[in-house]
């Protein structure tokens, strides 16, 4: 495990930054052994995996300071947590319907010390809330993700034009986004070229979507 690797794409991160990713290691792999929140193949590449691949969400959209952001089902806390600590100034909002994976997310945002995250155990369906934009990775399928969350997104953004959802998919997407014309997909490879060689995207629906 190697926090350096954010470095390469992230130049420009200050001491407490860098303190917090390399940190984040080491919290991740003390709750595993209790608690299997990253997959135990993952956890020797968390840093490629799930660190990096939560903040290309950050290489298509660099947050604002006051922007509020909900992560929805954030399991272990990704995509929240990285974004966390690349965004201080931006207000994050984490949440998972399970109780266990929640307890773990609240014990690493306290040992990152990050004052910018806020934390809750609730089913998203159930949480009343305005967002500017809304991040996830592999929670469910796209109608039933937007279903859940274009009641939540703010018309009134802190990035002025720019809302909606940014999702962390893989794979064809053609079939899944059919409906949705306005979808602007990025493909990571473009932006971590030399460590990523699948077909990770992220997956941007600004707010006003057709479907
Ligand atoms: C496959 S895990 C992904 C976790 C994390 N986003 C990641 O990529 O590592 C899906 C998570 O979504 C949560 N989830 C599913 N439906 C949910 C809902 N309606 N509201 C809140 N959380 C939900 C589950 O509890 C689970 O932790």
């Amino acid at each position: 495990m190697d926090a350096t690797l954010i470095d390469k794409y992230f130049p420009n991160l200050t001491d407490v930054q860098r303190q917090q990713f390399g940190k984040l290691g080491v919290l991740y792999q003390d709750w595993n052994q209790k608690i299997n929140v990253v997959s135990r193949k993952d956890i020797d590449e968390l840093y490629l995996r799930h660190v990096l691949h939560s903040l290309g969400i950050a290489k298509v959209m660099p947050f604002l300071p006051g922007a509020q952001i909900l992560d929805v089902g954030t399991g272990g806390g990704f995509p929240g947590i990285p974004l966390a600590i690349l965004f201080p100034e931006t207000q994050f909002t984490l949440v998972d319907s399970i109780g266990k994976k929640i307890k773990v997310v609240e014990e690493v945002k306290e040992g990152l010390e990050l004052t910018n995250v806020t934390v809750k155990n609730i089913r998203v369906e159930s949480l009343q809330a305005q967002f500017d934009f809304i991040v996830s990775r592999a929670v469910a399928a796209m109608p039933t993700f937007v279903h859940w969350v274009r009641g939540k997104i703010n018309k009134e953004s802190v990035h002025s034009l720019k809302n909606g959802i940014l999702y962390l998919k893989g794979g064809d997407l053609t079939e899944e986004l059919k409906s949705y014309r306005n979808a602007q997909i990025f493909d990571l490879s473009e932006y971590f070229a030399e460590d990523f060689f699948d077909s990770k995207k992220v997956v941007y629906l600004p707010m006003k979507f057709r479907g």
